[in-house]
């Protein structure tokens, strides 16, 4: 899968994408990254990519040009791609749609403005907008990343044998259950019992309790669609 992000900090996309899963995936050849500086697609000597706002009104909006070259320069090679803006006025990121959005595309270009915002005639140009949550962000760079993280934890292959996206919480509609690792007792704080018994069945029953536990206390939104076992051993919470 291919990921294509416009930019005015390409080092904000190009540091982060080195490490972790998504570095893996980059070494791998699972995932190819392309960075585009947004000013390289001016075509003033001052690479201006602001200006004022028309109507007035707080700060700078980001101009259409420099998208729009951007745009048709990436296009040129007439290969298909999904265009994603990020901007607080976007449709809420899911998981479903990650999984949606790995399921679906082969390329992705991923639009991050910054200011006040960018131009509106750029949306007639785009095929998404997307917001990753209700708070503010200074610029779509770390939008971009969330999404960028977040599908390529569900290509096959991307976490490598010993993991499974399959596992991670929202994928399975509630929340994780706790982890531990060693020591076993720190400064008094002991590892449950349950999880040093060996009894994988007994283990496996402790893990959905936290996990149904911790959702029906922080995102009861997300207790939708459970199975009859998991509404019991929901009930028996309550
Ligand atoms: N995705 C996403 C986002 C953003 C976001 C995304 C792109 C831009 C470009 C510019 N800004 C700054 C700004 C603009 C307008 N109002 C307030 C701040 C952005 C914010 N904020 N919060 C989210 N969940």
């Amino acid at each position: 899968m291919k990921f294509e992000v416009l930019t005015i900090f390409p080092e904000i996309i190009e540091c982060y994408i080195k490490h972790g899963v998504l570095g893996k995936a980059l070494n791998k050849g699972i995932v190819e990254v392309k960075v585009y500086n947004l000013r390289d697609f001016t075509s003033d000597k001052h690479k201006k990519v602001d200006d004022y706002p028309y109507g007035g009104g707080a700060g700078m909006v980001m101009q259409i040009e420099p998208f729009y070259n951007a745009i048709m320069h990436l296009k040129a090679d007439e290969k298909p791609r999904k265009l994603v803006l990020l901007s607080p006025q976007g449709r809420k990121f899911t998981q479903k749609l990650a999984q949606k959005f790995m399921e679906e595309s082969k390329a992705m270009v991923l639009i991050c403005g910054r200011y006040e915002g960018i131009d509106e005639r750029v949306k007639a140009f785009v095929d998404e907008e997307v917001s990753i949550g209700d708070y503010v962000l200074s610029g779509g760079e770390l939008a971009a990343l969330v999404i960028i993280d977040s599908v390529v934890r569900l290509i096959p292959g991307a976490l490598g044998d010993e993991l499974s996206a399959v596992e991670d919480s929202f994928m399975k509609g509630f929340l994780d259950y706790p982890h531990y690792t060693r020591p076993e007792d720190f400064k008094g704080m002991k590892v449950p019992e349950v999880l040093l018994s060996g009894d994988h069945k007994k283990i496996a029953l402790w893990r959905k309790r936290q996990a149904l536990k911790n959702t029906l206390k922080n995102r009861p939104d997300l207790l939708k669609n459970l199975s009859p076992e998991d509404m019991r051993i929901l009930k028996e919470l309550c």
